[in-house]
């Protein structure tokens, strides 16, 4: 889908240094070396308690088409170093056209909710083709999954109400606009205005009419009149061009028509003015009218505090229009996701677990070919379990808070859990089925169901208990100990 958009091979989607990287380690014979990076983020975004995981299936798309074009090859082949001289020789552009994607991907499938630390995608497979899927798989995955969580928290406030996604105007460009309107459709939006986007994922299209239909013609209600004469089955008009309440008016004016042609008044659209007070008077004039059934859509800059807010005033919105807010995730523009290293294969065919350092606590990363699992009781989650799949876990399971080593929890053998990364490419072949849009949009729902409500409040969420396994734990802080000393990893 993601190479559909652009037409033309996307293996360059990636920074420079992934490429010098590459070269690097096939002129210094370590190309092939097995290696697994985990893909993560280490807060959530909007000050929130959960996270939506968006994006495999756009990395699924991209990964089927990764190779090298020859277009690609010579660009490769030209670029120039500070002296003016070819980046890489041309036994390089021989490897990467050669290249066969062979890496091993395990991931958490779309739609589930998921916390700091925990990889969305563990990459294995020979150290040059996952270094050089950093940015590709960061970038489909951060922004998707940022959409996702902005949607799926208006979808928390509207409750049965229709979400319409009203985006592209304002997204990032194209793509920016395309992937919003999957993530947002994914995260619990009903539909978008964005037409490409309908066509390339089968998500439901709507939309109303602007302000300029109505400008256009000499009264409102001639407007309203030609509308509906020619698009009977979807009527939506919108009501504040000139004067909200007169404009209600004349939606019911055409609503009587139409019940005679035996069509319906769909709904009114508010674009501006109190929308609580609006709404409310729009409400009663409709009812009065006759006209329960039409409903009344929103739009003006929302967001998820806005729509609060409005609930709490009692607003009779039934159907509301986003655009801004969610597209570009106005409050909190990206999502950090990071991938790093974490373990590489030696001589002896063993793993050596590797972890980038940092002063601050959260940014040092977790060593381990991780897996996450996650516990279950007859309430619903009750915690999450980063363990090393290396390491055999027998009996009663430990995790440990990996900011605070006081704080512990144990699971006996028999507790209910769920692993949460599943196979996707093994040695290059896909080997996952890939859900479809809409079951994957049911996903979120389901899975927020069975979280405790304290995680999905806005203001000072509750934090979900996400540890490591205790084996796990002490692989990194020993790790920690070694790497603080000297700066080198003595001898074991
Ligand atoms: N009752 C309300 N409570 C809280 N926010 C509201 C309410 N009504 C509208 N808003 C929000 O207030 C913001 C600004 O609305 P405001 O009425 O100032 O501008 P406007 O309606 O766009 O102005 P104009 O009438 O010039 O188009 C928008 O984000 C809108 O969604
Ligand atoms: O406000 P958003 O959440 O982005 O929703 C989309 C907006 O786009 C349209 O108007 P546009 O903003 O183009 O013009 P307007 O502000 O003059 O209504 C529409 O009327 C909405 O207000
Ligand atoms: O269909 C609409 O009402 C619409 C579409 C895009 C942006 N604003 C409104």
């Amino acid at each position: 889908m993601i190479n559909q958009l652009y037409g033309t091979s996307l293996s360059l989607l990636t920074d420079l240094y992934q490429l010098t990287m590459a070269y690097g380690y096939w002129k210094a014979g370590k190309a092939e070396q097995e290696s697994v990076f985990n893909l993560y983020f280490r807060k959530h975004p909007f000050q929130g308690g959960f996270t939506i995981a968006c994006g495999l299936n756009s990395v699924i798309d991209y990964l089927r088409e990764f190779r090298f074009s020859e277009e690609d090859l010579a660009y490769v082949g030209s670029l120039t170093g500070s002296d003016g001289e070819h980046l890489f020789e041309p036994g390089f552009t021989d490897y990467l056209r050669n290249l066969e994607f062979q890496c091993s991907i395990d991931a958490i499938p779309e739609g589930t909710v998921v916390f700091p630390n925990e990889p969305l995608l563990r990459i294995q497979g020979p150290i040059l083709q996952c270094q050089l899927l950093e940015t590709p798989l960061l970038n489909l995955v951060n922004f998707q999954s940022l959409i996702a969580t902005k949607a799926a928290r208006m979808r928390l406030v509207a409750g049965e109400d229709s979400l319409l996604e009203f985006g592209l105007r304002r997204a990032q460009g194209p793509d920016g606009g395309v992937t919003a309107s999957r993530a947002a459709y994914i995260g619990g939006f009903d539909a978008t205005s964005n037409v490409l986007a309908g066509k390339l994922y089968g998500i439901p299209v709507r939309g109303t009419h602007a302000h300029s239909w109505v400008m256009s013609f000499e009264s409102e209600l001639e407007a309203f009149e030609t509308y509906a004469r020619f698009m009977p089955n979807n009527v939506t008009l919108l009501v504040d061009t000139y004067d909200s309440l007169v404009g209600v008016r004349h939606a019911i004016t055409v609503g009587n028509q139409l019940k005679e042609r035996g069509y319906q008044l769909g709904a009114i659209r508010l674009d501006s003015g109190d929308l609580a007070y609006l709404s409310i008077e729009a409400r009663k004039m409709l009812d009065e009218a006759g006209f329960e059934k039409t409903g009344i859509v929103a739009s003006n800059d929302l967001d998820e505090y806005i729509m609060d807010s409005l609930k709490i005033q009692g607003a009779k919105i039934n159907i509301w229009g986003i655009g801004t807010k969610l597209v570009t995730a106005y409050d909190q523009p990206a999502l950090g996701g990071v991938y790093k290293l974490a373990a590489i294969k030696n001589e002896s065919g063993e793993w050596d677990y590797t972890l980038k350092l940092s002063e601050q606590a959260i940014k040092i990363s977790t060593p381990g070919i991780q897996q996450v699992r996650r516990f279950k009781d007859a309430k619903g989650f009750v915690a999450d379990m980063i363990f090393n799949i290396e390491t055999p876990l027998a009996g009663k399971s430990t995790m440990i808070d990996p900011y605070d080593f006081t704080k512990n929890k144990s699971f006996p053998a028999s507790s209910e859990y769920e692993d949460l990364l599943v196979p996707i490419f093994e040695k290059g072949m896909l080997t996952y089925t890939l859900p479809d849009i809409h079951e994957t949009r049911k996903r979120v729902n389901s899975q927020l169901s069975h979280f405790y409500k304290g995680i999905k409040r806005f203001v000072n969420p509750h934090t979900y208990p996400v540890g490591l396994e205790k084996g796990l734990f002490d692989l990194k802080t020993e790790l920690v100990l070694r790497l603080r000393g000297d700066g080198h990893l003595p001898e074991a």
